[in-house]
């Protein structure tokens, strides 16, 4: 299935933070949405999981405005990992998965098999399999992220929506979930800070910049030393990496190297 974002704006209290955004996430295919902080990724991805409504345009998921879709429906095709990760459930780990199966069952109704079978076989994709009994309230901020997006696994839909599922992960989770990803081959429209995980993972890019879209395409399309020092204030050189020849951004760190508008300079 693929999403289309169509014209979107979208305000908080008024104040407009994404203004007329177009972008794509094709089927089957990952797409990455980066940009500076507050440029409005997350505001995008609220949009799409409905936590949020657009001020004008529209997200369509196969053609239909997802607004005309009952929340069990919509929740069916599009799981999230939403970025506030604090909530306190008093569950355990294979209780907060399982909250992923609700979309598919009657009020009231239980786990069967199946359910059973899709929750664990989410928390081992993620890791977590030797942890299900313990409290979600007792793991770590990594460890709590890799059980939500477990729930996001569990809820076996063809779109993943992910805010910066990689942000709190250590090295080796990082590399695990973004393979993992590439694994699945949903739709998947995720935000990722890491600006050299975006060019070997996502099949498409879309840059944000100030709440628009500024630049779409295939990463070593799109993440091109000019673009880095517009939109992101860095310098930097675009090589080849030499294990995967994905794009590989070499940052210049010196402090003189920064350019391009920053907020206060
Ligand atoms: N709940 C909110 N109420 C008011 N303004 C908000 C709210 N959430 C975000 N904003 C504002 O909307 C703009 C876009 O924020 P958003 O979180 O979408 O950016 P982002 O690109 O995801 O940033 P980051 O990389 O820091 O996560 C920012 O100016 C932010 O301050």
């Amino acid at each position: 299935m693929r999403i289309d974002i169509e014209g979107l704006s979208v305000a908080y209290a008024g104040r407009t933070v994404v203004a007329g955004a177009h972008l794509i996430a094709a089927a089957g295919e990952i797409t990455g949405l980066v940009g500076p902080n507050g440029s409005g990724k997350s505001t995008i991805l609220r949009t799409v999981y409905r936590h949020l409504k657009p001020a004008a345009g529209r997200v369509l998921l196969q053609g239909t405005d997802i607004r005309e879709l009952s929340p069990a429906r919509s929740a069916r095709h599009i799981g999230a990992l939403p970025q506030e990760r604090g909530a306190d459930f008093e569950l355990t780990v294979r209780e907060v998965v399982a909250m992923g199966r609700t979309p598919y069952k009657r009020a009231f109704a239980g786990d069967d098999a199946a359910d059973r079978d899709m929750v664990a076989r989410a928390l081992a994709d993620v890791g977590m399999a030797d942890h299900s009994a313990r409290r979600y309230t007792e793991l770590s901020g990594g460890e709590r992220q890799r059980v939500l997006l477990a729930r996001a696994f569990a809820q076996a839909t063809d779109v993943l929506v992910l805010d910066e599922p990689t942000n709190h992960l250590d090295l080796r989770h990082q590399v695990e979930l973004l393979a993992l990803l590439r694994g699945h081959r949903r739709t998947t429209l995720v935000s990722l800070h890491d600006l050299n995980a975006a060019a070997s993972v996502c099949d498409r890019l879309h840059v944000l910049h100030e709440g628009r879209v500024v630049a779409s395409g295939a990463p070593r399309d799109v993440l091109r030393p000019p673009l880095l020092a517009e939109v992101f204030g860095v310098r930097a050189a675009v090589i080849e990496h030499p294990l995967t020849g994905d794009p590989l951004i070499a940052l210049d760190h010196r402090e003189n190297a920064v350019v391009g508008q920053r907020e206060g300079a």
